[in-house]
């Protein structure tokens, strides 16, 4: 159907407005964390895709990283397994961690790179496994609260953090025009595999490849205050008073940890933003008014 007057108008305008920002990121790395929370339907995880193909088209260079709890939490619920979280990560017994690596590695990775190469994109996926993208150690876990003298060690099973990542594979198919899709899952120096919470991984990634801008893609439209007010532009100290009066919490607390960490590493920018949104990347990186949560490196 022929564009209306008004509607092809609006779209030059709307190009024309991105064209400084495509100036300032084609040829950067940006790295995308795509949260299970927002793979909420086929339509939005369609234009998700569509989104890094077009990245990539225009000569941007797109990593995704994807999650996917609530995915696991499903197929442990029908498995009759028990989901249970400290500091927003999953307590991963053996048992869980075989559903974990399924689930990740199989279902949502293969689902994610399946829609970015119907879009004609050119998508391979990855756990930490292949080429030895991820190595991991386990990840160690304190827990404060009034009620305890000193702050308590937690054992959350084979739960892990990243200690290394293996660049070149990224260098290898970035250079060869793939879209590198990641599932968080780490390999210990015996081979052991580690759950990796996503955001965690998707930040260091962006530091080692001194990435341009962290986007985390979730359930929410951003960090938001007690009254439900987004936040953006907060300094590390502001944060850590949102941390130690609980305005963050559970799932919040790694995204933000890892965005703090990332712009401290270099990365020019994180950004937290509502995946629910159809092309909601699109709009962080294009348009004047950008959307969600910005951090930056502001110390005070
Ligand atoms: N201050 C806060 N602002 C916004 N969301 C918060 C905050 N503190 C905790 N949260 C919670 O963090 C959730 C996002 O984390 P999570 O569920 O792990 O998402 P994802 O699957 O995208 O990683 C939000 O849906 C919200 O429930
Ligand atoms: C240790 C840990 O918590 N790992 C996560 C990995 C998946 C993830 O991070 O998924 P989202 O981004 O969708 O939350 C988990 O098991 O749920």
């Amino acid at each position: 159907m022929p564009l209306s007057r008004d509607s092809a108008m609006n779209t030059a305008k709307v190009l024309s407005e991105a064209l400084p920002y495509l100036q300032r990121f084609v040829g950067k790395t940006i790295v995308v964390k795509y949260g299970g929370n927002a793979m909420i339907d086929e339509d939005l995880k369609n234009s998700f895709a569509r989104d890094m193909v077009m990245l990539k088209l225009i000569g941007i260079n797109p990593i995704v990283v994807h999650g996917g709890g609530p995915q696991i939490g499903d197929l442990l619920n029908k498995l009759n397994i028990e989901s249970k979280f400290v500091n927003g990560m999953r307590v991963t017994t053996g048992e869980t961690m075989d559903v974990v690596e399924m689930v990740l590695g199989g279902l949502v990775n293969k689902d994610i790179v399946n829609l970015i190469n119907q879009n004609g994109g050119k998508a391979i996926g990855l756990t930490g496994k292949d080429g030895q993208l991820l190595h991991a150690k386990k990840l160690h876990v304190t827990k404060s609260s009034p009620e305890l003298e000193k702050p308590e060690i937690i054992d959350i099973g084979h739960v892990g953090e990243v200690s290394r990542i293996n660049t070149q594979v990224l260098d290898m198919l970035t250079n060869s025009d793939f879209i590198p899709v990641i599932a968080p899952i780490g390999v210990g120096e015996d081979g052991a595999s580690y759950n990796i919470n996503a955001d965690l991984v998707a930040g260091k990634v962006a530091e080692v490849l001194r990435a341009e801008k962290l986007i985390l893609l979730t359930n929410i439209a951003g960090l938001m205050d007690k009254e439900g007010k987004v936040l953006t532009g907060l300094s590390t100290k502001q944060v850590d008073d949102l941390i130690a009066d609980g305005t963050i919490y559970g799932g919040m607390l790694p995204k933000i940890q890892c965005a703090l960490d990332a712009v401290h590493a270099g990365v020019t920018s994180a950004h937290i933003i509502d995946g629910r949104v159809a092309h909601s990347t699109l709009l962080e990186l294009f348009t004047d008014e950008g959307v969600g949560t910005l951090i930056t490196n502001r110390r005070s």
